[in-house]
Formats: structure tokens, sequence, C-alpha cells
């Protein structure tokens, strides 16, 4: 079991996204939170960065995606982030927490939370 955890917090994008007209001709802001789960151990021992998940070139990727792909959902964008996440790097499972801020009057935040696990196979 892999304890290790490389993470990005409060990476923000602003996007085209959500489900009525009016939110589809402006840009609002989505904040990410990631933790990918991976082992940083061979990393560490001998001090090199191609041996770990590089967290700048995921932030990278992250908002690319979030700014090419205009859902309605932030769920559809958080899948999309796990699966993209999942399928190009060396990590086993990643937890993404995506807020969308200023979407709903009188609240700090609103969001979803997911974790998604790499199949084993
Ligand atoms: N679970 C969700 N609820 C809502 C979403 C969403 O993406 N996931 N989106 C909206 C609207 O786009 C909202 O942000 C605008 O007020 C409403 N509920």
């Amino acid at each position: 079991m892999i304890h290790d955890i490389v993470f990005i917090e409060a990476l923000k994008v602003d996007t085209v996204i959500g489900v009525y007209d009016w939110e589809k001709k402006i840009e609002q802001t989505l904040q990410f939170d990631i933790e990918m789960r991976t082992d940083i151990k061979a990393a560490a021992q001998i001090d090199d960065l191609s041996k770990t998940v590089d967290y700048s070139v995921v932030a990278e990727d992250v908002v690319n995606l979030a700014k090419q792909n205009q859902a309605e959902l932030i769920e559809t964008v958080a899948e999309k982030v796990a699966e993209l996440i999942l399928a190009d790097y060396q990590v086993s499972s990643v937890k993404i927490t995506l807020r969308k801020l200023g979407a709903v009057p009188n609240t700090a935040s609103v969001g979803v939370i997911i974790e998604r696990t790499k199949p084993l196979y």
C-alpha cells in the first residue's frame, strides 16, 4: 500500500462552465485541489524528478483540459481530470476536490470531491 502523495493545492482556472445559457457566455473560476498517490521513494533516493510525478506538468495539463472542455457540470470536468491523470502519470489513485468559485451566493464555495483508482491489470 502506497501512502505517498504528490499534491496541487488551489489551482485556479478561468473557463466556460455551467448549465445555464448565461453561463455559456462568460468565464467562471474553477479551483482544483489534487492529491496523487504515488511512490516517491525512488525519486528521493537519487534526487531525480523523472522518477516522480512532476506537479508543474500535471498542473499545465489540468489547465489545458479545463479550458478546452466547455462542460455544463463540474462533475464532468472532475471526471475528465481524474481520467487524464490516471492514464498519463505513474499514480495508483487520485483525489480531486473541484470548487466552482462564486457560483452560489452566501457560500464559501460549492463543488465535488472524487477519488478514482487505476484498475489493476
Ligand atoms: N452538482 C452540481 N450542481 C450544480 C452544478 C454542477 O455543475 N454540479 N451547476 C450548476 C450551475 O451551473 C450553477 O453553477 C450556476 O448557478 C447548478 N448546480
